[in-house]
């Protein structure tokens, strides 16, 4: 059986006018992974988060922590959770190694000052922990904000719109931590309205839209170029001007699909070890091939095709 951290079933919340912004969602996140919530603005994320934690209340749904139902267990669910939802308050007065003490304190719970050296390493802030925080810049707060959360080493780590005002190295390095993390037993739940981003950062994305799950995507499919099932791809096979494959492929095989002739460009679908044979087959019906490629995918193709058809349906 699939180990999951996180379990989120027929999860609603419905505000005044009855208008339910979040609308049973169900999805689930496994244990070591890094799972992106994606979704235009106002696609519900935050509200979703926001229920997760424990801020405000759901309307309906389940929601299983590390095992435990957040509405049987709520305190211990709360401890296997660390979050950053809105931005991380601090004392700025102090440096951020005495905010993570004071932290560690209030949390009540025996963390030790090995530990806190672990989490300032972990996040890289070793050169400047000992700074009043006043001095900080918005990632270097971010960072802080991410050591504190992780202080009690938590199952699960859930961050709303963590690159907001990070600059590219922010993003690498916090992508970067995110996955020692993983290793070390705590995984991510990261929402973000940025394609690119949560490509990189995730190993698979929750889009949402409209308080609705529409898709849950692997993004290493998507960035190999193969379907979800990770059997078939696209690739884009050069030919000689003035040749056209239309012909030679009709009734070829139904082991391949011609999806789009783009000039001397064609673009089939076929499995992965399927490649070998189209070739040799075309050479023998004496088409010059100039290249084959795999068609990558990205992010973004995946997000615009998946809500188009849910806006269709
Ligand atoms: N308490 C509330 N009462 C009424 N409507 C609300 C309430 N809270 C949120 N909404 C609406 O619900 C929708 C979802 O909001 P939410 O903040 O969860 O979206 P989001 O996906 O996080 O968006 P963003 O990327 O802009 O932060 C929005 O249209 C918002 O205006």
């Amino acid at each position: 059986m699939e180990d999951f951290v996180l379990e989120v079933e027929g999860l609603t919340k419905t505000v005044k006018g009855n208008k339910k912004i979040v609308n049973e969602m169900s999805f689930q996140m496994k244990r070591g992974e890094i799972l992106g919530l994606l979704g235009p603005n106002g696609a519900g994320k935050t509200t979703t988060i926001r229920m997760l934690v424990g801020l405000i209340g759901k309307t309906a749904g389940k929601v299983v922590i590390n095992g435990k139902n957040l509405d049987v267990e709520g305190q211990r669910c709360k401890e296997d959770i660390g979050a950053i939802v809105e931005n991380p308050a601090f004392y700025e007065h102090i440096s951020g190694f005495k905010n993570l003490q004071q932290y560690a304190r209030m949390a009540r719970q025996n963390i030790t000052t090995d530990r806190l050296n672990e989490v300032v390493q972990l996040v890289k802030l070793e050169h400047a922990i000992h700074d009043k925080v006043k001095t900080y810049s918005l990632g270097m707060k971010q960072r802080l904000g991410v050591a504190q959360a992780i202080i009690h080493k938590p199952a699960v780590l859930i961050l709303d719109e963590p690159t907001n005002g990070l600059d590219p190295q922010g993003i690498r390095d916090l992508r970067d931590y995110l996955k020692v993390l993983a290793k070390e037993g705590t995984s991510t739940l990261v929402s973000s309205h940025l394609l690119s981003e949560m490509q990189l950062m995730c190993d698979r994305v929750v889009i949402m839209e409209r308080g609705k799950v529409i898709d849950v995507t692997e993004v290493s499919n998507i960035s190999n170029g193969s379907d979800s099932d990770n059997k078939s791809v696209l690739i884009a096979v050069t030919v000689a001007e003035g040749q056209s494959l239309d012909l030679v492929l009709d009734g070829a095989s139904s082991n391949y699909e011609l999806m789009k002739t783009n000039g001397n460009v064609v673009t089939i679908k076929l499995a992965h070890d399927k490649i070998p044979e189209l070739n040799r087959f075309l050479v023998k019906k004496g088409i010059d091939v100039f290249g084959i490629e795999i068609v990558k995918t990205t992010l973004e193709d995946r997000f615009l095709q998946v809500t188009n058809l849910a806006n269709e349906g």
